[in-house]
């Protein structure tokens, strides 16, 4: 279904699918590319290494977030990887979240096309039936935390530079309750609570105190440490972990599937309103002017 769907979005914005090289890296492992999303098979078997190449700061737009899901769906489908790592290929920066452009100035009709992406997206990520290990290494704010918290298992840099946590209300928006459900099945009710309200980005100690991440590591041993971790992850039988995932978490997926309209709906109303509009604008702006 998702599939489908990107495969239209891609075909409509011209992106061609049959452009997916592969070739062969040093150690002989074939490596998929994408605009966007570049997939690694790694040296551990079974496990794949998704990096988001989306520069300057991994914005999740719609183009990369049907990339993502078509490559999630490959691999699920593809039944010698058990195991992915999601990590950034774009310096200092996992994403920057959900593309301020893609929500900006647009018709109701993109607003929900764009929506519903971010839905799927999250869904796939969610409820994959593969281990999902993050190896955040750089700044993941509100999208881009919300893709960290949908993993089994984050590690983090030990930047202090980089900063971690859904800042939403910094932007003048309020997160959808599937996002506030991510986070408080992480951190628990209490600390979501007060990180919600504030908008606050976490360094990295701080991050792992709450629970946000399960452990910071030296940056150059963020991408060794997820794979070691996987390796513990697929000592346990797919089937029973994959259940035993889906008992955990199909309670916080079924309430957007079931109310999915309604939240595509209710986004295109908030984001047309012209004072959320004037907010995302100034936000954008005051990004432009801190460089000057
Ligand atoms: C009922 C539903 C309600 C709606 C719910 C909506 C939920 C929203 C979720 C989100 O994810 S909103 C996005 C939140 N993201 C942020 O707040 C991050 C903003 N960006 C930054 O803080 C910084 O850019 C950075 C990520 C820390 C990187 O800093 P750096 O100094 O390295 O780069 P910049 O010069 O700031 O940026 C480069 C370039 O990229 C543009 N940009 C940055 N972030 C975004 C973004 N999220 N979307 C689109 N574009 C972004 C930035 O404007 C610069 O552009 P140019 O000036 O070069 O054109």
């Amino acid at each position: 279904m998702a599939l489908a769907a990107g495969r239209a979005m891609l075909m409509r914005s011209g992106v061609r699918l049959g452009t997916q090289a592969a070739a062969r890296g040093g150690n002989g492992a074939r490596r998929f590319m994408n605009h966007r999303v570049v997939v690694e098979p790694n040296t551990v078997p079974g496990v794949a290494v998704i990096k988001f190449k989306n520069p300057p700061v991994n914005s999740l737009t719609l183009e990369f977030l049907t990339e993502f899901v078509i490559c999630l769906e490959k691999l699920e489908n593809d039944k010698t990887f058990r195991g992915v790592v999601l990590t950034s290929d774009c310096p200092g920066i996992f994403s920057a979240g959900l593309d301020l452009r893609e929500m900006c100035g647009k018709n109701p009709a993109h607003y929900a096309e764009y929506w519903r992406a971010v839905q799927e997206m999250w869904l796939k990520v969610y409820l994959s039936n593969l281990v999902l290990v993050a190896a955040i290494n750089g700044t993941s704010p509100a999208g881009g935390c919300l893709i960290a918290l949908s993993c089994d298992y984050r590690v983090l840099a030990d930047n202090p530079r980089y900063r971690m946590g859904l800042n939403e209300t910094l932007l003048g928006l309020v997160v959808p309750f599937w996002f506030k459900d991510t986070l408080v099945n992480t951190i628990g009710h209490r600390a979501s609570e007060r990180a919600l309200q504030l908008g606050l980005l976490f360094p990295p100690a701080e991050a792992l105190q709450l629970g946000m991440v399960d452990q910071v590591v030296p940056e150059d041993q963020v991408q060794s440490t997820a794979l070691s971790v996987m390796t513990q992850w697929l000592a346990i039988p797919d089937h029973v972990r994959q259940l035993t995932k889906n008992m955990i978490r199909k309670a916080t997926a079924d309430h957007l599937i079931k109310h999915q309209e309604a939240d595509i709906q209710n986004f295109i109303n908030f984001i047309s309103r012209d004072s959320i509009q004037k907010s995302l604008q100034v936000y954008l702006e005051n990004l432009k002017q801190k460089k000057h």
